[in-house]
């Protein structure tokens, strides 16, 4: 049976497919256009059937659609296709953070991982006494790009250091500050801002530089309001919303997993 000879390069196809699929699901991942991708998913498969099943009609008519839907998914996945470009075009080779270690499949168990727990009750903490802050934790796409904005640090996340950071009369308290691998790499950085119109009046830069970094890039952002003492929780350029800290803390432990 033809079909069933499988070359070496069919599975390497597959497996590219399968990567990139993967890759495109968690750009997508807790965001409208999840759904948009599922239904465009439904109608390719649908199409197929209809081809495989020689229905010529119907299929013209969902091949027609998918033709000028390509034009539409650009426009609707607008920022997921730049996120994604930023995604390769920031991953470097040569770096020890380089395209392997950024597909996760390649990576290996002793991968530092972020401590929410601490991070998450540095912010507590940061709350009670309405102490402004706004950390970005990275995933994917290098902050290289912002980084360069601030004061590079290299130090272990700690409850006591993110509080210190923030405090008022700290030099370092302005901007944001950057958590990589468990790691504060730079303080005091200055985020690209969000242009975005719907975002509510009541939320002032520091918001909206979560909102900023966030839709430029996979990267996650909290944020203590200076004025009402609230932890935000920003993913994909939008607020996420939890019920308990606990919560949080779990959201934030699937996103950075
Ligand atoms: N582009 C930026 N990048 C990083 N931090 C910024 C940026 N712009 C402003 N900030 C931080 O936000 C602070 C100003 O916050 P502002 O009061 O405008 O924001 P807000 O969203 O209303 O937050 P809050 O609820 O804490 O008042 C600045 O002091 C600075 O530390």
């Amino acid at each position: 049976m033809d079909f069933l000879e499988l070359r070496i390069l069919d599975i390497i196809d597959i497996i590219f497919v399968a990567v990139l699929l993967y890759y495109i699901y968690k750009l997508v991942k807790g965001t409208a256009a999840i759904n948009i991708f599922i239904g465009i998913v439904i109608i390719y498969l649908i199409w197929k059937l209809t081809q495989l099943l020689q229905m010529q009609m119907l299929s013209s008519v969902l091949g027609e659609f998918i033709g000028v839907g390509m034009f539409a998914l650009i426009v609707v996945f607008q920022q997921e296709i730049r996120k994604f470009l930023l995604m390769i075009g920031s991953t470097n080779l040569a770096s020890k953070d380089g395209l392997f270690k950024s597909f996760k499949f390649f990576n290996s168990a002793t991968e530092t991982i972020n401590n929410i727990p601490i991070i998450i009750s540095a912010c507590e903490k940061l709350a009670q006494t309405k102490t402004g802050a706004l950390m970005v934790i990275k995933r994917n796409t290098k902050l290289d790009f912002v980084k360069d904005t601030g004061d590079s640090m290299n130090a272990e996340v700690n409850q006591p250091i993110l509080e210190a950071i923030f405090y008022k009369n700290s030099p370092l308290h302005d901007g944001a500050v950057i958590i990589e691998d468990n790691k504060i790499t730079a303080t005091r950085v200055v985020l690209p801002l969000s242009s975005d119109r719907n975002i509510p009046a009541r939320f002032g830069l520091r918001h909206r530089a979560a909102i900023g970094i966030t839709e430029r890039t996979d990267a996650v952002a909290l944020i203590v309001s200076e004025e009402t003492g609230q932890i935000a929780y920003i993913k994909n350029g939008r607020f996420v919303t939890y019920t308990s800290t606990q919560q949080l803390i779990e959201k934030l432990k699937t996103d950075l997993s």
